[in-house]
């Protein structure tokens, strides 16, 4: 992945200070990450697996940071979730291809997106403001090869709006 600023990376479990740990977000992750798979019908998720192959912070500030077309590699499902406001940043699109097709995702704050890992897709150019946004990448402890289960697709959000617009 080319990056500048981009990709913190964090433990899944790491220490909590006493009194501020709230139980069960991680477990609501992952509900929400098996919900997602059964509605869209992907069929990729075991929940006697499940778990995250990579948590990262990513924060765009430049130019530098947008992300040419690229899959997550070993993951089955990717979780994004959108953390800044509409209005605080401009450009840095989610945009999905499906036969020639591109599909732009643009996710208000709060609402997660979920798409298949080897779904090719990209962040649009950066242009301004600060855009910050959490990615789970699901899978069950192994790479697969899921080509078999792979049909184009568009992106699959949940709550009550939907992200693609
Ligand atoms: O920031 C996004 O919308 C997507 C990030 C992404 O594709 C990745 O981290 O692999
Ligand atoms: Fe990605």
């Amino acid at each position: 992945m080319q990056s500048s600023s981009l990709s913190a990376q964090f433990k899944q479990r790491h220490a909590t200070p006493k009194g501020l740990c709230r139980p069960g977000l991680f477990a609501r992750f992952r509900r929400l990450a098996l919900e997602a798979d059964a509605n869209a019908t992907w069929g990729r998720l075991d929940a006697n697996r499940l778990t995250t192959r990579t948590i990262e912070l990513l924060q765009y500030h430049e130019p530098a940071d947008s992300l040419g077309w690229h899959i997550d590699p070993q993951s089955a499902v990717t979780m994004l979730l959108m953390l800044s406001a509409d209005g605080a940043y401009a450009g840095a699109a989610l945009e999905h291809e499906s036969d020639g097709v591109v599909h732009r995702a643009r996710p208000t704050q709060h609402e997660a997106l979920f798409y298949r890992s080897d779904q090719e897709h990209r962040v649009t150019p950066f242009e301004s403001g600060t855009r910050v946004a959490l990615a789970l990448e699901w899978w069950h402890e192994q790479g697969v090869d899921l080509k078999h289960t792979f049909r184009n697709h568009r992106p699959f959000a949940t709550g009550p709006s939907t992200c693609p617009r």
